[in-house]
């Protein structure tokens, strides 16, 4: 009898970004990718608009959620969520922001109520989200929101990791302005996002003793204190009392010379100490293939790693080698014991 593997729940993202259209092209390649069953949450009538303006046959299976493996043969499963929505590639639209919002919402439900095994999310605008009251910096803060809502009593606290096959990432902060970072950091925050990265390279991607390097914030880590004092102060304690519990915790490193082939070879992940010190290498070693994966969470959630991307939605040329990198690691973390 052949096995039934439950789905992954896809957020729809920004409509007028690529998202749906990687969803369109990660269906139609779906056998050649070796992407696992997945539908949409968004808007049926997008979707269909998208397929033809990229010169693709909509194959579209309107369905409920739970009839979403079933329907994955036929076509790209949607499950209508929010607003019917009016497709414009590259154009910003204050109405379809609800929309946004209730897909993500509707994937994580559904991972809670046993539907689909985790979430892909599709890139959305944020600053577009912002000007509608969404409160959260990114997907991650507010998906740390819906884990507390959904999962009472279990641990969510969720860390932004991009993954890729030659480097792994972790932003210690994320999503603030440069001239804040120096306040935010605190060894606290070092700590518990190390213990995190740490407890989850353990026990969701086999890591037996993770190696962590820390980047130092200043320039050459500071240069003994002569050029700022953070790396002293507030990074080698953190790193001090990591080791003092038992996680393999280097640094601080000046990051300049962190990413280089022979550097990489010394750890497993690198923790920066704002967002991008660490994205910018990983996304220039592994802008294709790495993954935006978070940490912390009691249930799997990835992206690819880009963003909205408006000058190529519609275009259809927008590469999909990230998205299909993120549904086969949602999947692989869903079921790990399958593989
Ligand atoms: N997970 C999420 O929701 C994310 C959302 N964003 C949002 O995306 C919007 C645009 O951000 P940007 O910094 O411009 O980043 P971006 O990733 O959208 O675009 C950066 C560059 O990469 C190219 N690119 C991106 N994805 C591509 C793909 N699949 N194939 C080929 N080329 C691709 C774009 O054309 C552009 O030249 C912002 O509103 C930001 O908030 C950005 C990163 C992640
Ligand atoms: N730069 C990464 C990014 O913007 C992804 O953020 P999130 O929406 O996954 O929190």
């Amino acid at each position: 009898m052949k096995t039934r593997h439950k789905p992954i729940a896809v957020s729809m993202g920004e409509p007028a970004g690529i998202g749906p259209e990687l969803a369109l092209l990660a269906w139609t390649k779906r056998k050649s990718l070796g992407l696992p069953p997945f539908y949409v949450r968004g808007d049926r009538s997008l979707f269909i608009e998208r397929a033809r303006t990229i010169g693709l046959k909509p194959q579209i299976s309107s369905c409920a959620a739970e009839d979403a493996p079933d329907a994955f043969n036929k076509g790209l499963p949607i499950v209508q969520t929010g607003n019917t929505l009016s497709d414009c590639p590259g154009i910003e639209q204050e109405e379809t922001a609800s929309t946004v919002v209730a897909s993500i919402e509707r994937c994580v439900e559904d991972v809670r109520d046993g539907l689909a095994t985790g979430v892909v999310t599709n890139p959305i605008n944020k600053a577009a989200l912002y000007r509608t009251g969404f409160s959260f910096p990114g997907h991650t803060e507010f998906l740390g929101e819906l884990a507390s809502r959904h999962w009472p009593g279990e641990r969510a606290r969720p860390v932004m990791m991009i993954a890729g096959p030659d480097l792994m990432v972790v932003p210690v902060t994320i999503h603030i302005p440069i001239k804040d970072v120096p306040l935010a950091l605190t060894e606290d925050l070092i700590v518990e996002t190390a213990e995190i990265i740490a407890s989850d390279l353990r026990n969701r991607f086999g890591y037996s003793q993770p190696r962590l390097a820390v980047c130092g914030l200043n320039p050459h880590a500071g240069e003994g204190g002569t050029m700022g004092t953070e790396d002293l102060d507030i990074i080698a304690p953190a790193i001090a009392r990591l080791k003092e519990i038992g996680i393999e915790a280097s640094g601080p490193h000046p990051a300049d010379t962190l990413f280089h082939p022979p550097a990489r070879q010394n750890y497993d992940c690198a923790l920066g100490m704002y967002h991008d010190q660490v994205l910018v290498p990983a996304k220039t070693i592994g802008f294709d293939d790495s993954v935006n994966v978070t940490l912390g969470l009691p249930f799997v959630r990835t992206s690819p790693d880009h963003g909205t991307a408006y000058s190529l939605a519609g275009s259809g040329t927008a590469r999909v080698d990230s998205f299909a990198a993120a549904l086969r690691m949602a999947h692989v973390l869903a079921n790990p014991d399958m593989f």
